[in-house]
């Protein structure tokens, strides 16, 4: 149970004073938590960190006061002047003075009782707003804020600005949040003394006011020790609900898989080349980790066809050497039907049964499966998450991979695993996730690494267009097909509401049938799943050349003799997209090229991305690029909204507390598994904060 304490910060946003059903659907908008399933909460506001600031302590006299500039005055009002009766044209004038000189408060369609008993006439007033001088006359239109003087409370003089939404003021989203941190309440610190020291945290309810309220500009700044106090609450919250995932997971198991090798031999011998060095290392660990008793929960990283396929067939025959099954889950269904057709024939000489399993699979044929899964006649499966959702029973289920690209979040593939009984697992990734990223993703997980490519590729050559010369690249991917060679023509997807006329797939498509006839193929998302398979398989076997495709092609697909790529509208996909689609070729021993087709003009990003696409091919570096790229866009001023999965922490700022929460985190656990001790039971608080209720019931029923 959730302690009393925080209950304040777990009510509706609808009871803080301004906030009804209209302005809290618009604030869950945009509180940092993913609540897509829940109400907006007090808690949530909290975490709700601005962006910048307005400057407001700039107080010169009137007549000193630039034109343009924020400025706060302190004035004496002189005289109100009402437009003349029923002139909606004339603004409302309240005249004020200083020592300096006098200045116009202007107001449109203003409500003169609210005016009159804000600024009453002989009052001294202080007021903030953008200063402008109108032939000579100083003015304030509509000044941000009027306050009596000596309230500061209402007068922010350095002003937190929110990320906001269409029909949300900056004005009612400060009130609430102002509520939401009266709420906060006064609690035990859960930080580790010498953490604290070294780094120069705040407490916490001090960090949420310093960024709230600050004090200073450079307040508002992730840099900050205050954000970063708070940074460093999210990782460590992140890195103790994952430890206590895993220790609940590797309780639950407990068998040693071993077999007597001989189908793991006679594997490696029917495959058509020798595995690399770093995949027999790869399944060295996996297969101490399959002999343990504990469970394996071990991610295998490897770049954009390194091999990794043939690492997770051995592992899974390995488990059923040993009497198991085993389940290979893809994250689409174009690819788990491609795992299928490269496992099934090789397998299947050695006597296994092995069947694919998705949404598709209907009537008997599902009804047959699912007896074969049951009895264990079966002994792989490979699907889409179609595998786990469903009421699919295993007689044993051993190991199961998970094949994803950041689709599954880590406690959803956690309980996947929790369900039957309790297998190992394999996750395997191609996102050349970095360091740090690993481990905000997967905890302290295990990790093999394919660092090498299978011997004999050759480097792609990536090259960029403008798309102006498109006539031209047709006309030379005509001669390449007409050479032999396989081509992938990627279109990107159209948004209905997309302003820019963009080619789609299915115009792509209609543009190049003439000119390539049969040869040319289509996929994309809204096609049937059958129809999919059969333009995939069509590509594959070579009865089309060139293959219009959407991204749905981006992860996994192996067409190992397609040669080349175009990326059309390059400039509008990602780092990290970018080198997934262009790992589609260079996967044989032939040389391969990549086009990126761009449309001009480049913005500075788009042009960087595209450069260093053509200066590496190395995953790592990309995706390091990728971070300092998004970096940059943030200090451009068009701050992305943050590293995704986390509501204050941001990778690239905050990477190097990483580390320290991760250690901090196994220290911790390791002295109080259960978190019983003071420490513990502060830490519980900083679990709900940070939304990882979940973490805590595992510790209840552990
Ligand atoms: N040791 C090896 N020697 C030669 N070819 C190999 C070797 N291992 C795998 N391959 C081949 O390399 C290609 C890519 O392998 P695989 O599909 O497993 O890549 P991947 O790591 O899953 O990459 P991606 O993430 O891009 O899908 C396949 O055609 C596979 O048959």
């Amino acid at each position: 149970m959730r302690p009393n304490i925080l209950d304040p910060l777990f009510v509706s946003i609808t009871s803080l004073a301004g906030v009804g059903p209209k302005v809290a659907e618009l604030i869950k908008k945009i509180v940092p938590a993913d609540i897509s399933d829940r109400e907006a909460r007090a808690g949530d506001l909290i975490f709700t960190l601005p962006h910048s600031v307005i400057d407001r302590r700039n107080r010169p006299g009137i007549a000193l006061a630039p034109s343009g500039a924020i400025v706060t005055l302190e004035v004496r009002i002189d005289r109100h002047q009402p437009p003349p009766r029923g002139n909606k044209s004339v603004p409302y004038r309240v005249y004020a003075f200083d020592d300096t000189g006098e200045i116009a408060l202007t107001f449109f369609h203003a409500n003169t009782g609210w005016l009159e008993k804000a600024m009453p006439v002989g009052e001294d007033v202080v007021v903030s707003g953008r200063m402008e001088w109108f032939n000579g006359r100083p003015s304030m239109v509509h000044p941000d804020h009027i306050a009596r003087v000596g309230d500061t409370e209402s007068l922010p003089l350095v002003e937190p600005v929110y990320p906001l939404t269409a029909g949300l003021s900056g004005k009612v989203l400060r009130r609430a949040i102002g509520q939401a941190l009266e709420r906060v309440p006064a609690l035990p610190e859960w930080l580790n003394p010498d953490v604290m020291r070294r780094q120069s945290f705040p407490a916490f309810g001090e960090a949420l006011g310093r960024i709230h309220n600050p004090a200073d500009p450079i307040d508002v700044l992730p840099d900050s020790a205050a954000w970063r106090r708070l940074a460093y609450d999210e990782f460590l919250a992140g890195q103790i609900s994952l430890a206590l995932v895993r220790a609940t997971v590797r309780r639950l198991s407990g068998r040693p898989l071993a077999g007597d090798g001989r189908l793991i031999a006679a594997l490696r011998n029917a495959l058509p080349y020798k595995l690399t060095q770093s995949q027999t290392q790869a399944l060295a660990e996996i297969d101490a980790d399959l002999q343990k008793p504990e469970r394996m929960l071990r991610l295998l990283q490897g770049d954009v066809g390194s091999g990794k396929t043939v690492v997770a067939l051995l592992a899974m025959a390995r488990a059923v050497e040993a009497g198991g099954q085993a389940a290979l889950m893809a994250p689409t269904e174009i690819l788990a039907r491609q795992h299928f057709a490269t496992i099934a024939p090789l397998v299947e000489k050695m006597g296994l049964r092995v069947a694919v399993l998705t949404g598709r699979e209907k009537g008997r044929e599902r009804v047959e499966i699912l007896a074969g899964l049951e009895s264990g006649a079966i002994n792989i499966v490979v699907g889409t998450h179609a595998l786990f959702q469903e009421t699919v029973q295993f007689r044993d289920l051993a190991l199961v991979v998970v094949d994803e690209q950041h689709r599954f979040g880590v406690h959803q593939r956690l309980a996947i695993t929790a369900k039957g009984d309790a297998p190992d697992m394999l996750v395997m990734t191609a996102t050349p996730i970095p360091r740090t990223l690993v481990l905000s993703a997967f905890g302290d997980m295990d990790v093999s690494r394919l660092t090498e490519k299978p011997a004999g590729r050759q480097p792609i050559r990536t090259v960029t267009l403008p798309l102006e010369r498109l006539d031209e690249l047709v006309g030379r991917m005509r001669d390449a097909v007409a050479d032999g060679q396989k081509v992938y023509w990627i279109c990107p997807l159209v948004e209905e509401s997309e302003e820019i006329k963009l080619m789609s797939a299915e115009d792509r498509f209609a543009s190049l049938k003439p000119v390539f006839g049969d040869a040319a193929g289509l996929v994309h998302g809204r096609m049937k799943g059958a129809e999919k398979d059969e333009a995939m398989r069509a590509f594959k076997e070579g009865e089309t050349r060139i293959l219009i495709a959407t991204t749905v092609i981006e992860v996994g697909v192996d067409v190992p003799d397609a040669t080349i790529i175009v990326i059309e509208h390059a400039e509008r996909f990602g780092l990290a997209q970018l080198h997934q689609l262009r790992g589609r070729v260079g996967r044989g021993a032939k040389a391969s090229t990549c086009v990126l087709l761009y449309k001009d003009p480049l913005g500075e990003t788009a042009k960087r991305r595209l450069s260093v696409m053509r200066e590496t091919e190395d995953g790592f570096r990309i995706s390091e690029e990728d971070l300092k790229l998004r970096g940059e866009g943030e200090l451009l001023g068009t701050r992305q909204s943050g590293t995704p999965g986390f509501q204050v922490a941001r990778i690239e700022t905050h990477a190097d507390l990483l580390e320290i929460a991760r250690d901090d985190a196994r220290l911790l656990l390791t002295r109080d598994p259960d978190l019983k001790s003071a420490r513990g039971q502060a830490i519980r608080m900083l679990l709900y904060l940070f939304g990882r209720d979940e973490a805590v019931r595992l510790l209840r029923a552990g």
